[in-house]
């Protein structure tokens, strides 16, 4: 769905009238005249928590309650703006809306930022921190603190946000707010006195999160004197009008006309738009120090507008801003058409997606058996799950992704490669060019540090699925009288597929995980080879641990017998190392005949089986003689182990 098609589906729910007693508020006919708010009645914030705890409920709330939005179940989730978002009920791209909050009578600009949950998109929450003076950190009253939770603590800490713990759903039957204040105290230190507790589903307490918004976080540090900069800190791209950067101005003001500079690119633009986000965009004249807003300067690629870059004005240059962390691709997959036909139609769709994206990296690939299609980068697994689900959706487009692989490093000791790749070290995102040992002196894998937290009854099950992942224990403290929390060091290769499917099933959905990257750390790896009727397949090559060949190859050989259909012949599925077997299956000949129960004469019966029997054979693909569903390259590597 595109960006303008979704600004209109918000337009039509607006203008609003609602209001709450607590707050007073101002509608979207008034004209917002920016220059009444000076730096120190302007908050910037954000909402962080683990998935679910609330965040698009309470930000839905704080909408209303100012009145950006009408106070009706059709508001259910307006930050959640994508069709993924609102099916997975996850948040997957940061929002901003500014609401206009009158407080001991004055009135205040508070700009919200909301973020999202799934740790592959910490990336996201991180931008939007740095955006903002402070934080509101949600935990359920019923859950506690979960992993997420912690991870984004600590992001909020380091950038030495003011933070204000929320604790949500109390009025859910089991709710336990003290309990959930003890676990504050103790792990990140905050007197449960700050602690406020609310039910953002019934609006309990949501004037006491506003009043402490205004109350507990810092003006932000900007002056109008100053010359103009500008954070950007997200951007989108519209079809009709080019991109559009959200930015957090720092210094000055800016107004349409003005001629702008990109610090990263020194590219220079003429402003045609600008204004706030009440989630929709109202354009406004200017937008002065200490504000959030959106800006339409012409840039015709996301890439133009960098997230982290620095805009000034083209006769005040100023020193650009520290710039974020590029966020970096940990999960590489390939991605071909079902029908080399369908390639073009494809290509445009990834390209449009990407545009919006810019964290997902493309490259060119081909493979003998799947054709001509592209090595894509994601932050996560579910990042590119997503991806996937979005291409399906609202591309309609039918692709075959192949087994996700983590980027390996090798330090390469051939003289004649070195000087090929100009370093020493490379990275490999493709399996199948994964350099033999003769050539190379060391290989590195990715590794990450995990934070499991789980009532402790699962403690001994949880330990014995991070062994078998070769996780190495750093830590494990009691967070209450019945939770842990442990640390392990992970190869992210060990996680990135089934890890957490797995967690949370042992623990009957109680664990949770999450991960920030640990640099690299030099591993005895090797190359595996998945061979179909003697046949070697390109897109199902893995790297494993030597450690671990022998029960992966035997596994991936099971895996792929259960998933590949029984065919006119005997197939043999092996896996080896070099020219060694080292696992082996066979698929029984069998050809399924669909109309065995069908008795009698009945025509249009007989059709529509042999119809349906056709369509599933669309989602096969050949590879040598032998039929592959699609899907068979991606559960190839969901292990079992519980
Ligand atoms: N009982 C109760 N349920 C709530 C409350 N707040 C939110 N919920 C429910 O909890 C679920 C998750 O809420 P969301 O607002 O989508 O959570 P989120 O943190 O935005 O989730 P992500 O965007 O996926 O990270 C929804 O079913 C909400 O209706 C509350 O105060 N009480």
């Amino acid at each position: 769905m595109t960006y303008t098609l979704l600004r209109h589906r918000w337009m039509k729910r607006l203008p609003v009238f609602s209001s709450s007693s607590m707050v007073s508020t101002q509608t979207d006919k008034d004209t917002i005249d920016l220059s009444k708010f000076p730096v120190d009645r302007i908050r910037n914030f954000c909402i962080i928590a683990h998935i679910d705890h609330g965040k698009s409920t309470l930000a839905d709330r704080l909408l209303e309650m100012t009145g950006a939005i009408a106070t009706t179940d059709k508001n259910k989730q307006v930050l959640d703006k994508l069709q993924v978002e609102r099916e997975r009920g996850i948040t997957v791209k940061a929002q901003t809306a500014t609401l206009i909050y009158s407080h001991q009578g004055q009135q205040y600009l508070l700009n919200l930022i909301d973020t999202p949950g799934h740790v592959d998109f910490s990336y996201e929450v991180s931008r939007s921190i740095s955006a903002c003076q402070g934080v509101l950190l949600i935990v359920d009253a019923n859950q506690g603190i979960q992993a997420q939770t912690v991870a984004n603590f600590y992001l909020a800490f380091e950038a030495q946000l003011a933070i204000i713990p929320v604790i949500n759903k109390i009025d859910l039957k089991n709710a336990d707010p003290e309990r959930v204040e003890t676990q504050i105290e103790k792990v990140f230190d905050i007197p449960r006195e700050e602690c406020i507790r609310i039910s953002a589903k019934l609006g309990t307490n949501v004037d006491k999160v506003l009043q402490a918004v205004v109350d507990r976080i810092p003006a932000p540090m900007a002056s109008t004197d100053d010359p103009f900069k500008a954070l950007v800190f997200d951007s989108n791209f519209d079809h009709y009008r080019g991109v559009v950067a959200n930015i957090a101005v720092f210094g000055g003001r800016v107004k349409k006309g003005d001629r702008i500079v990109s610090a990263y690119l020194g590219k220079t633009y003429e402003v045609n738009e600008l204004g706030l986000l009440r989630p929709h965009e109202h354009p406004t004249q200017k937008l002065f120090a200490g504000q959030v807003g959106y800006i339409i300067a012409g840039m015709k690629d996301v890439k133009e507008a960098q997230i982290g870059d620095t805009l000034y004005l083209q006769e005040q240059p100023v020193e650009a801003l520290p710039g974020f962390k590029p966020a970096k691709a940990m999960v590489f997959a390939g991605m071909y058409p079902m029908d080399q036909s369908e390639y073009q139609g494809l290509r445009s769709a990834i390209e449009r997606l990407t545009l919006n994206d810019s964290s997902v990296t493309v490259q060119r690939d081909s493979s003998m058996a799947l054709g001509a299609g592209w090595r894509l980068g994601f932050l996560g697994l579910l990042h590119m799950e997503v991806f996937n689900q979005r291409l399906e959706q609202e591309y309609n487009a039918s692709v075959i992704v192949t087994a996700p692989t983590v980027p390996y490093k090798a330090v390469l000791s051939s003289p004649k490669l070195i000087k090929e790749h100009g370093s020493e070290e490379i990275t490999i995102v493709n399996p199948a060019q994964f350099p033999d040992r003769s050539v190379v002196s060391e290989y590195l894998e990715p590794m990450v540090l995990g934070t499991i937290l789980s009532p402790d009854t699962y403690t001994g099950k949880i330990m014995t699925l991070c062994l078998n992942r070769r996780g190495i224990q750093k830590n494990m403290v009691y967070i209450d009288d019945q939770r842990v929390m442990m640390k392990y060091l992970f190869p992210l290769n060990e996680i990135v597929v089934d890890f957490y499917d797995l967690l949370k099933s042992l623990s009957s959905g109680y664990a949770s995980f999450d991960y920030e990257n640990a640099g690299y750390q030099a591993a005895d790896l090797i190359k595996m080879n998945i061979l179909l009727n003697g046949q070697p397949v390109e897109e199902l090559i893995t790297i494993v641990h030597r450690g671990r060949a022998y029960s992966t190859g035997k596994a991936m050989c099971e895996r792929l017998k259960d998933s590949i259909p029984r065919q006119m012949f005997e197939v043999a599925v092996q896996a080896s190392i070099g020219s060694k077997v080292i696992a082996r299956e066979t698929i029984k000949a069998y050809r399924k005949n669909v109309l065995a129960k069908c008795y009698g004469g009945d025509i249009t019966r007989k059709m529509k089986l042999l119809k349906k029997q056709a369509e599933g054979k669309k989602k096969m693909r050949r590879i040598g003689n032998v039929e592959v569903p699609k899907d068979a390259f991606i559960n190839v590597l969901k292990r079992k182990d519980k």
